[in-house]
């Protein structure tokens, strides 16, 4: 039997001081433990981009005719990008929001009935990368594989059901769509599905497995010496956000600091994770993004985590490694680089980099 994504940290034990999460509306002055600067995070005082400048990552139409190579290039010069015409029905993305402030509105005793294990995958808590920071996030999660009935019903023991059926439909949705994304990026490089035996169409349901992260970043009294949650780039091959109406998503480029994703009503922000950098031997940035807060809006995001199957051995595509080179990264599964990277954080990819002699 391969792991699933709710076995991956058994025997992985993380210690993550979930129930002493605050109140955070009751607290009028930031606490010295949510006060960043750049000894806590080195990129923290990098200034942001200028609106004015312009940058922005690409917005994309998936109608468009030319819409793969658009990708590739967003791929290639950001790790992210936004689509619109992604075919997900807005009131699903309005139910997946609604859930998620039900779920962030609700007492913090009832939250914590579903409490994320220090072994365990799924449920409340604070963010999983917080061990490796000295100063706390001002945000609370809640991540979701497999059924969410058992959590579910522990916060809502009425309406349980009803908040199931919107999380299996928008999985559905996501699903879908992350496979037609993935192909149209790997078209972009001259790669189809025979070149990736593992992940052919037809059996696309059975080796593609996913994580749900809920994100509440609430109202900060003091949003510029604060973080919502910390750079990092996602384990996936790729992330699929959805964000309410608050900006606070920023991505890294090395020439531009920091730039803002501004919302746009109706549009997912995809953005490019670790695997998909190592299948695409490093020709697609892995995004570096962190979530900033706000002193007057609290914030919600919906992370679609999608991944491989934790039996699935990713290594860069063989059409993507010139003929006297060695591939730049060795093989991994989904669940081997969590596992890693659960241990050494952003130094997780260049524990698994090809060291070529020259
Ligand atoms: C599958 C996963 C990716 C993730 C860790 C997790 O086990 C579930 C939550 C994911 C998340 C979301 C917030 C940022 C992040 C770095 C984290 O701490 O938890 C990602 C993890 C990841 O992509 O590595
Ligand atoms: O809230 C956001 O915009 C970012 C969330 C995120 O990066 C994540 O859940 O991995
Ligand atoms: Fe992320």
């Amino acid at each position: 039997m391969p792991t699933m994504l709710t076995d991956v940290f058994r025997g992985h034990p993380i210690h993550l001081p979930h129930s002493h999460q605050p109140d955070f509306s009751s607290l009028g002055e930031l606490p010295d433990s949510y006060t960043w600067t750049s000894k806590d995070d080195p990129l923290f005082t990098v200034a942001p981009s200028p609106p004015a400048a312009g940058e922005n990552i690409p917005l994309i139409d998936l109608n468009h005719p030319d819409a793969a190579n658009q990708i590739g290039r967003a791929c290639r010069t950001w790790g992210a990008f936004q689509i619109i015409n992604h075919g997900v029905p807005l009131e699903l993305l309005h139910g997946i929001e609604f859930l998620t402030r039900s779920l962030f509105q609700l007492p913090i005793q009832r939250k914590l009935k579903a409490a994320r294990s220090d072994t365990g995958f799924s449920g409340y808590g604070v963010a999983r990368i917080s061990s490796f920071f000295n100063k706390k996030m001002w945000s609370e999660g809640f991540t979701i594989t497999g059924s969410p009935l058992n959590d579910f019903r522990k916060l809502w023991p009425q309406l349980h059901l009803n908040y199931c059926d919107i999380v299996e439909q928008y999985e559905e949705q996501m699903q879908k769509l992350a496979s037609k994304l993935m192909w149209l990026s790997l078209k972009s490089l001259g790669v189809s599905e025979e070149d990736i035996e593992w992940a052919s169409v037809s059996s696309e349901l059975n080796w593609a497995q996913s994580a749900l992260q809920l994100n509440h970043y609430p109202v900060c009294p003091e949003p510029d010496r604060a973080m919502g949650l910390a750079p990092h780039t996602d384990s996936t091959l790729l992330t699929i956000l959805h964000q309410n109406n608050t900006a606070g998503l920023q991505v890294f480029r090395d020439d531009l600091g920091w730039v803002t994703v501004l919302p746009v009503q109706g549009s997912l922000v995809v953005n490019i994770g670790d695997l998909f950098h190592i299948l695409s031997n490093g020709m697609f940035k892995n995004v570096i993004h962190r979530a900033r807060v706000n002193q007057t809006r609290s914030r919600l995001s919906v992370a679609f985590l999608w991944g491989p199957r934790s039996d699935t051995k990713i290594s860069p595509v063989p059409k993507l490694v010139g003929p006297a080179e060695a591939p730049l990264y060795r093989s991994v599964t989904w669940t081997e680089y969590l596992r890693t990277k659960a241990i050494h954080f952003n130094k997780a990819l260049s524990m698994i980099r090809n060291h070529i002699e020259e």
